[in-house]
């Protein structure tokens, strides 16, 4: 980019330096390029900073405070994955990359490092997150990460008095708010929010956050968000073009990164496709699979609470190490459930769509799609709860001949992610 700066400011054209300054500019790319392949990093957008290939490179190259460096150390954190070597951007980002390839700490890190040390200036950065469980987790990132620095990070579900308090000099103790958007869209309302100050405004499962149910809210927190330095990043596994159009008309001359095949399925899981006839089909493919023998954790999804706690009374009465969570169970349920089921104290988790983004349960073996998933990017995030960090694991999906005309959708991903299907499926018509 020197070239063009160099004949922008009007120097006399030299042909041999420019020449010169070309094969630069091309000996220093190359490499930047061949790393970026090596990692299947795409990136687009003009002035895209070059990644960075280990933690200490990251130190170095951006002064990076010690503190952050201990504690990747601590945490375990040996060597970035493809999305964390590209996401320190100097601007705004929109990131896709495939379910358990580390988006939260792509995302943790940038923000910590930009914002150095606490400040009270109330809030500085906020992440938001669809669900509270997913919030509670990228909440546990920032404290480990963040670890040292006497950082004040708040979860809204769980904000103090304090935190809401009318009195600003109270609120301004804080530096970053972690919620999920109907929380904070209701403090907003109540006049009860400062968000003037914020830099950071970061959308986790973005295509989540900017489909309809969200974008009223969205449009709220985008507004409260005043300051004129905002920067804005997108992350999630799937981000469908429609989305993606949406995000170009919020965001600032974003860089874009693409980890992999875009909007598709980790290819750490095996994923298989069991034709089940019609609906009793499905609990008799169910007793069969346990009886082959389920390795737990197992997660299955259903398509609604009605379904979930059906299936919940099946499974009991067979005798299975079993529990259920969906959004009308309450608050401590929920935490309670997500816990034994992390700690192994469950074995076979049914879920809705409730637990389909974001969630981390390292250790799941399979994920059955007991109802078939009713979009690709539904189906993409269920099944990326297993096979995470590199973790291999297995997606089982029931089909019915209802389910006929949404099946080519999903053989579509199960191809793009490598896996093997039958040629008859691949001829199936297209669903819309
Ligand atoms: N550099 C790293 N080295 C080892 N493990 C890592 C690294 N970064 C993240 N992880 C681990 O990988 C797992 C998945 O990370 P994370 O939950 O951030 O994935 P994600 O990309 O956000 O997935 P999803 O799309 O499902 O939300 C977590 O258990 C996390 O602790």
């Amino acid at each position: 980019m020197d070239i063009f700066r160099t004949l922008g400011a009007g120097a006399r054209f030299d042909k041999r330096r420019f020449a010169e300054d070309v094969k630069l500019f091309e000996q220093r790319r190359r490499p930047v390029e061949e790393f970026r392949g090596q990692h299947r990093i795409r990136v687009y957008g003009t002035d895209v900073p070059r990644p960075f290939q280990t933690f200490s490179d990251l130190a170095q190259q951006y002064e990076l405070a010690p503190y952050i460096s201990e504690n990747l150390a601590r945490i375990g954190f040996k060597q970035p994955t493809a999305v964390q070597m590209q996401c320190m951007p100097n601007r705004e980002l929109i990131a896709c990359a495939p379910t358990g390839s580390g988006k939260t700490l792509s995302f943790v890190l940038p923000v910590l490092h930009d914002l150095r040390s606490p400040q009270k200036v109330g809030f500085r950065a906020v992440i938001i997150s669809p669900t509270r469980e997913l919030a509670q987790q990228i909440y546990n990132q920032f404290r480990a990460l963040g670890e040292g620095r006497k950082f004040k990070i708040c979860m809204m579900t769980k904000m103090s008095t304090s935190q809401q308090s009318e009195d600003p000099r109270l609120r301004q103790k804080f530096d970053i708010l972690i919620s999920t958007p109907l929380k904070l869209v209701h403090a907003i309302k109540q006049d009860k929010m400062d968000l003037s100050s914020v830099k950071h405004l970061v959308l986790d499962e973005a295509d989540k956050l900017l489909d309809l149910g969200f974008l009223e809210q969205m449009d709220e927190i985008l507004a409260a968000c005043s300051s004129p330095k905002l920067q804005k990043a997108l992350y999630s596994a799937t981000i469908p073009s429609g989305v993606e159009q949406l995000a170009q008309t919020i965001m600032k001359d974003p860089v874009r990164v693409v980890i992999g095949t875009k909007n598709a399925a980790t290819e750490t899981i095996k994923q298989r496709l069991v034709y089940v006839g019609r609906e009793e089909g499905k609990l008799i493919a169910m007793r069969q699979l346990i009886q082959e023998g389920l390795k737990p954790p197992v997660l299955i999804f259903v398509q609604s609470i009605e379904r979930a706690r059906e299936l919940f009374n099946e499974l009991v009465y067979d005798g299975i190490n079993v529990d259920v969570i969906h959004s009308e169970r309450t608050r401590a349920q929920r935490d309670n459930i997500v816990n034994n089921f992390r700690a192994g104290k469950i074995w076979v988790l049914i879920s809705t769509e409730l637990m389909a983004r974001g969630i981390d349960f390292k250790g799941v073996n399979l994920v059955i799609n007991y109802d078939f998933p009713q979009t690709v990017q539904s189906y993409i995030h269920r099944i990326g709860r297993t096979g995470r960090a590199g973790r291999s694991g297995e997606a089982v999906t029931f089909f019915t001949n209802d389910d006929a005309d949404f099946l080519r959708n999903i053989v579509n991903v199960m191809k793009e992610s490598g896996c093997d299907v039958p040629e008859w499926m691949l001829s199936l018509k297209k669903a819309r």
